[in-house]
């Protein structure tokens, strides 16, 4: 009999994450019916989304989340025994899966392509969700012109710090905006943006002005709130705005209030568009596969925040949107 420890979602949240909000609880699990596969977690990922989608989950199920796993017994020939995945499985050490898809559409599981001697973890980022979010919601939806300026929020994360890259590949000038100097340093120094602001500097009107004398063509947008309408103020006739999320409200009790961005798409003719990354399914592994052609061209770096433990998920979730990590956050179990 396999035994699983799983994080139960018990309690609502209620701003920043308390730990008492999930219980971690161990589960035996039921020998395999036809067509389902045991696997294991090897690395767990902590998105934003989770905290985004928290009022939407139902309580007492399993906190929600994809994993790096390796399949360990199965009864399901599309997923044998010694592959790796990634799994929507939450936040558990073992699932039994039947690989139906989840109610949104989106694969429960879907087997790791060759990484090339590449790290197992990547997938749950710069080869995964966040690296195709990068790739499908920039090009997609900013559509890029070489000597365009872009400028990106959330620029040191997992998407973030690749849209700058990717932007940098399409010769594109990039302003990343991130909340801390350091993490200004690394997107300057390593990832060869051209410019960094802090969020958090009380003189970032100013500077903003100053980094962008010519105006700002493509904007994408991780965090949203008085930040991006600082931003569109900045945008350039017929400028494009891909917006990613909105982290700087996950946390708030009540919605946070934010200057009108009518005036600047009106006046500015902007084309501002939302997204979910499942847009792209059909094509999940271009992206993929193009993410990988370049970081083996040493067109694109990715950098991993790594948390030994499983229990110590919670820790690296609370830390993440507390803005702890530095490209993707990611569990090892
Ligand atoms: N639409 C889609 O399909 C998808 C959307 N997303 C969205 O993209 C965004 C980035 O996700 P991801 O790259 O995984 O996460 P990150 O790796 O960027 O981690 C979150 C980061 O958000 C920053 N942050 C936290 N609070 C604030 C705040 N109040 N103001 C500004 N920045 C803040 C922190 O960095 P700092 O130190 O800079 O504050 C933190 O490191 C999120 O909004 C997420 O919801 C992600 C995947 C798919
Ligand atoms: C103003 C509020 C904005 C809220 C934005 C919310 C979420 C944006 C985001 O982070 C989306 C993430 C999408 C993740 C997609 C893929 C999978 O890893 C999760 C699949 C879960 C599912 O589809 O059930």
């Amino acid at each position: 009999m396999v035994k699983a420890k799983k994080y139960v979602f018990e309690k609502q949240f209620v701003g920043l994450p308390k730990a008492t909000d999930l219980k971690l609880v161990e589960e035996e699990l039921p020998p395999l019916k036809d067509g389902e596969f045991l696997s294991e977690a090897v690395y767990l990922s902590v998105d934003p989304y989770m905290r985004a989608y928290a009022p939407r989950l139902t309580l007492g199920t399993t906190f929600i989340g994809s994993q790096v796993a390796k399949v360990t017994e199965s009864k399901n020939p599309k997923f044998p025994v010694g592959k790796y995945i990634v799994g929507e499985f939450g936040w558990r050490t073992h699932t039994v899966s039947n690989g139906q898809p989840l109610l949104s559409g989106f694969p429960v599981a879907w087997l790791v392509p060759d990484l090339d001697g590449l790290p197992q973890s990547l997938p749950l980022g710069v080869l995964g969700m966040p690296g195709n979010t990068a790739y499908f919601g920039f090009l997609e939806l900013c559509k890029p012109k070489a000597g365009e300026t872009v400028a990106v929020s959330g620029a040191a994360g997992a998407v973030g710090s690749l849209v700058g890259q990717i932007a940098k590949i399409k010769g594109c000038k990039v302003i990343g905006i991130a909340g801390s100097d350091e993490k200004g340093k690394w997107l300057v120094d390593e990832l060869k943006f051209d410019k960094f602001l802090n969020y958090k500097d009380t003189d970032f009107d100013k500077k903003l002005a100053a980094a962008a004398p010519n105006g700002i063509d493509c904007y994408f947008d991780n965090v949203g709130g008085e930040l991006s309408t600082k931003i569109l103020n900045k945008m350039n006739l017929f400028g494009r705005i891909s917006v990613c999320g909105a982290i700087s409200g996950y946390n708030d009790a009540t919605a946070a209030r934010a200057s009108p961005v009518q005036p600047a798409l009106v006046f500015k003719q902007l084309k501002m568009e939302g997204f979910i990354v499942h847009r792209w399914l059909d094509r999940w592994f271009e992206g993929i596969q193009q993410n990988k052609q370049w970081i083996k061209e040493g067109k694109l770096k990715y950098r991993e925040t790594v948390t030994e433990g499983f229990d110590k998920m919670f820790d690296a979730f609370v830390d993440m949107l507390q803005g702890g990590n530095t490209g993707k956050a990611i569990v090892k179990v």
